[in-house]
């Protein structure tokens, strides 16, 4: 039977990369995310290559929803063995801008996602009595501090405290915890973080993506399927002697 993993965040971007690397894998794949034509679209394109792939709506800042997700999977395919906690969002807020809205969404969604993720998927692993890999999306900007990324990066340095604290209270049950922390990668989150800095500069996009881009010694972007060939090795069996870390794709970027 196939290992089934539940990726957030997978109609577009890295968590699509990663839906398309794991079903490659041999993965069944179960696709979250709040926009259910994307994520439908995605699963229809693995299924077109003959994958197992379902898409289920949900907002992974709703705990109940996220809980829900975990079940529809392992009701559909009958187990469930990896969960990759990879939906986010990421304003760009210079230290004078930021409101309270702004702080309690991003916390909601990557620091609460995160954590109904990990609840959701050791409640399930636990309850089928078997080990199981959750893997956290963190960043580039969970490792070191990125200027207008105040509340995004304070999210992502949090992702990778949750990750080691729960690596280490889920080591009992054959749970390992592990965290990705990707440099810069062209996605639709990237290109609207890079417009935006641009904006508030009064500068062009391509000024803006140099702000973030200039520091990386491999002299290219990344693409989503370079974070989702790192994310094929957190979720196989070659990382199974590995808990608590956070695996850097930046292209020597943060200790440059
Ligand atoms: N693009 C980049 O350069 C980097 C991205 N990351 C992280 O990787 C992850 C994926 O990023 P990208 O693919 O670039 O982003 P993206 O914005 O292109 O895609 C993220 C997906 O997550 C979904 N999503 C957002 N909030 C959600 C919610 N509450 N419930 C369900 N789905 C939700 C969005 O609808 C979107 O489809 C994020 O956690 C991001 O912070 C980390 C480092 C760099
Ligand atoms: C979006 C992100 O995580 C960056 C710029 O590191």
């Amino acid at each position: 039977m196939k290992k089934v993993a539940l990726i957030t965040g997978a109609g577009q971007g890295i968590g699509e990369a990663i839906a398309k690397r794991l079903h490659h894998d041999g993965f069944a794949v179960a696709l979250v995310g709040r926009t259910l034509d994307k994520v439908e679209a995605v699963a229809k394109e693995i299924q077109n290559d003959h994958g197992d792939a379902i898409a289920i709506q949900a907002d992974v800042a709703k705990r109940d929803d996220v809980f829900s997700t975990v079940q529809k999977t392992y009701d559909h395919f009958g187990d469930f063995n990896v969960m990759v906690n990879n939906a986010g969002v990421a304003p760009t807020t210079p230290i004078f801008e930021v409101t309270p809205e702004v702080l309690e969404e991003a916390e909601r969604i990557n620091v609460g996602g995160t954590i109904w993720g990990i609840q959701a998927a050791a409640t399930m692993f636990k309850n089928l009595g078997h080990a199981g890999k959750i893997i956290n999306a963190s960043s580039q900007a969970g490792m070191t501090g990125n200027p207008n990324l105040t509340v995004y990066g304070s999210t992502k340095f949090a992702i990778r405290g949750i990750t080691e604290t729960t690596a280490k209270e889920l080591a009992d049950d054959g749970i390992t915890v592990n965290a990705f922390c990707p440099g810069i990668v062209v996605t639709p989150m990237m290109n609207d973080i890079a417009q935006q800095v641009a904006d508030k500069a009064g500068k062009p996009f391509e000024w803006g993506m140099e702000q973030f881009a200039k520091d990386i010694a491999l002299k290219r972007l990344s693409q989503p399927e370079d974070v989702a060939g790192c994310v094929s090795y957190l979720a196989g069996p070659d990382s199974n002697y590995m808990t608590g870390q956070s695996l850097l794709i930046d292209g020597g970027m943060v200790f440059n």
